[in-house]
């Protein structure tokens, strides 16, 4: 039997100083996401950043946490699993996260139990870094080799350009476009980014980001002059890839921008990234210098033609193995 498995980084369990210092290190001990010496970096992890990282994102989180639902990358997550499953009756959809709960290994564990021989998994990561879609699949296979009976295994390659991502990706810029108020003067294109010194060492995170932006742009008829791609979410102080996304609002609020949509089409689910650090933060920053009206973008999410397009890239790696 076929089995299907999304992979997400995860979320913390609680908004508090205990939920997030477990969530904290493990990911920032993954060494795809840090390559810094673990020598230099562990002294600096355990002493300065997670007792200090932990209180200040547990506020953060505070801020997005849904009374019932909780975290909105864990919702999000469940009900993409969930509208799946109905497109794949045959077959046991799951999904597990690199950090966190539920772990990849326990989810593999039940999937090889009811029976699944043949695993796709899909990362929900849709341009390649090391530090995002190999820290997903190093995740997989770590969980495998604690398996007696390891299924047979594909991976969905990048989907940065696959026209089921970008299909969706047209159709919630659309639908958000369409609800707005107002018209957007610029908009910013912003993806996650990476330190620079890792993509000099090679990851093509850079090169996958530029091809879905030109898609994007050229889908949605934007002219040049209306869009500025751009990098948030910066951590720690080594460069990243640029230009910061705070610079360019700040930059076009003080030219006398005033109103702007930032469209989110790395992140397949809302998220703190999304809702806060955008939503609220950047926000404030464009404010601050000026601009009036700043609306972050809707991801991904449950959108029914993100769900059509991940059935579309399922199937095209699930050849022979899907009905
Ligand atoms: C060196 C640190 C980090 C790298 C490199 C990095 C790459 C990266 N991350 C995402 C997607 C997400 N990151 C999220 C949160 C988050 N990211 C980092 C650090 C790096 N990310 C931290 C420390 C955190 C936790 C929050 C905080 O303390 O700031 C999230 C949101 C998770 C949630 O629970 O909502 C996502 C999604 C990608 C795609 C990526 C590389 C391309
Ligand atoms: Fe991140
Ligand atoms: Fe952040």
């Amino acid at each position: 039997m076929t089995g299907i498995l999304l992979i997400q980084l995860g979320t913390p369990d609680k908004p508090t100083y205990g939920g997030l210092f477990p969530y904290l290190r493990q990911f920032l001990s993954d060494r795809r996401v840090i390559e810094v010496p673990r020598a230099i970096w562990l002294p600096l992890l355990y002493l300065r950043i997670l007792p200090f990282r932990s209180g200040a994102s547990a506020a953060k989180y505070a801020r997005i946490w849904h009374p019932e639902t909780g975290s909105p990358l864990m919702s999000y997550t469940i009900r993409q699993t969930d509208l799946l499953k109905a497109r794949f009756p045959d077959n046991p959809v799951r999904f597990g996260m690199i950090v966190g709960n539920p772990a990849l290994r326990k989810v593999l564990t039940e999937m090889v139990d009811s029976g699944v021989d043949k695993l796709i998994a899909m990362p929900m990561f849709p341009q390649y870094s090391a530090t995002s879609f190999a820290s997903a699949t190093d995740s997989l296979f770590t969980a495998l080799t604690k398996l007696r009976r390891v299924p047979a295994v594909r991976v969905v390659p990048p989907y940065y350009d696959h026209p089921g991502y970008l299909d969706a990706l047209e159709a919630v810029i659309r639908d958000d476009l369409a609800k707005l108020p107002w018209e957007p003067e610029h908009i910013v294109i912003s993806f996650h980014g990476i330190p620079k010194k890792y993509a000099q060492r090679g990851d093509p995170y850079a090169t996958h980001v530029v091809r879905t932006t030109q898609a994007l742009v050229k889908r949605m008829g934007w002219p040049r002059s209306l869009w500025t791609q751009t990098y948030q979410s910066r951590f720690g102080k080594s460069p990243w890839l640029k230009p910061y996304t705070d610079d360019v609002l700040e930059a076009l609020a003080k030219k006398g921008t005033k109103r702007v949509y930032v469209a989110l089409p790395g992140f397949t689910a809302d998220c703190l990234e999304t809702i806060d650090e955008i939503g609220l933060e950047s926000r404030e920053v464009f404010e601050h210098a000026g601009g009036e009206h700043l609306k972050n973008g809707t991801c991904l999410n449950d959108h029914p033609q993100w769900i059509e397009g991940m059935e579309r890239i399922i199937r095209d790696e699930g050849h022979g193995w899907l009905k």
